[in-house]
């Protein structure tokens, strides 16, 4: 009988070895998070640190089972590719990932079945019980705007979490037969009322004091319902970055946000 592959326990950290977590962007915000986090792990092993000047070679050459993405949008697509080609399972923090890109990751996965890759737009189990609570609210409400607000030193926008709610919220408003806010495209000359995003407007803030922030706004006649989230510290996002990097070996094929791998109920 062959040996399980690490990380294919039924339960987290069950498998003999330990998955073996090569971080890309492991010198950036989250990746100096993330690589502490791996560290004091006891089920997982940090076996490389990745920055811009490395060569994915350093990957295959210490052994990775598992490769962590938390680089910039630019990059990403090309890390995942490399990961999937090499057999290696991917869980993916950096934002910019469209349906574009998502669709061309799924036909590489297509080739290598045993593959599991996770896109998560958003790691924090508040911020995906928010998007999930709002998307649930968004078809009884005609208006719905997304209001993200960040850092200055973020360079998207919007945000990936905010392109996963308005996915969501239009998913969830279609599935009700009541489409799009008709009040999302309302006279805006100078541009104004934000982006469109599936039919939804996104407002992004950028402010000196801030980390990630995200409101979503409901509106019927005489009522609005907010639903808000805030991360303070990076250290918000740790828990579902273990969660994705234990759980991904035993989803193969893509899934993306991490509400995927949580019983929402
Ligand atoms: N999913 C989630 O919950 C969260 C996602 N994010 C997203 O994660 C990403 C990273 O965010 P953050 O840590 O704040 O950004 P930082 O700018 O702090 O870090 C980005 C890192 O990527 C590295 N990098 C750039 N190109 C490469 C490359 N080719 N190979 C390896 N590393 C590379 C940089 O390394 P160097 O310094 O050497 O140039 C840098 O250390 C962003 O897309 C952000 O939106 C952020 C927070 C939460
Ligand atoms: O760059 C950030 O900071 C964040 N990026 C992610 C995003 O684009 O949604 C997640 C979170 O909002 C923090």
């Amino acid at each position: 009988m062959t040996s399980p592959e690490p990380g294919t326990g039924t339960h987290p950290g069950t498998s003999t070895d330990p998955i073996r977590v090569a971080v890309l962007g492991a010198g950036g915000k989250m990746g100096r998070h993330a690589v502490r986090a791996v560290t004091d792990a006891p089920d997982l092993e940090l076996v490389a640190e990745l920055g811009s000047a490395d060569s994915l070679q350093k990957v295959l050459d210490a052994g990775a089972s598992h490769l962590l993405d938390l680089t910039v949008p630019q990059i990403s697509p090309e890390n995942v590719a490399f990961a999937v080609q090499n057999g290696l399972h991917a869980v993916v923090g950096t934002s910019g990932w469209s349906a574009e890109r998502r669709t061309r990751l799924r036909e590489q996965l297509a080739d290598h079945p045993q593959v599991g890759v996770l896109i998560a737009p958003n790691f924090s189990l508040g911020s995906v019980l928010a998007s999930a609570f709002a998307a649930a609210a968004a078809r009884h409400f005609p208006s719905v705007e997304i209001i993200e607000m960040h850092h200055p030193d973020k360079v998207d926008a919007p945000s990936g979490t905010a392109v996963r709610t308005a996915g969501l919220i239009a998913d969830a408003r279609s599935e009700a037969g009541v489409g799009p806010s008709p009040d999302a495209t309302t006279h805006d000359p100078d541009g104004a009322r934000g982006a469109l995003v599936d039919g939804v407007r996104v407002h992004a803030v950028r402010l000196r004091g801030l980390e990630a922030h995200q409101e979503v706004l409901l509106g019927g006649p005489g009522e609005q319902l907010v639903f808000r989230h805030d991360a303070f510290d990076r250290g918000a996002y740790m828990p579902g970055v273990l969660l994705g990097l234990r759980t991904v070996a035993s989803r193969p094929g893509l899934a993306y946000g991490l509400d995927a791998y949580l019983d929402l109920g």
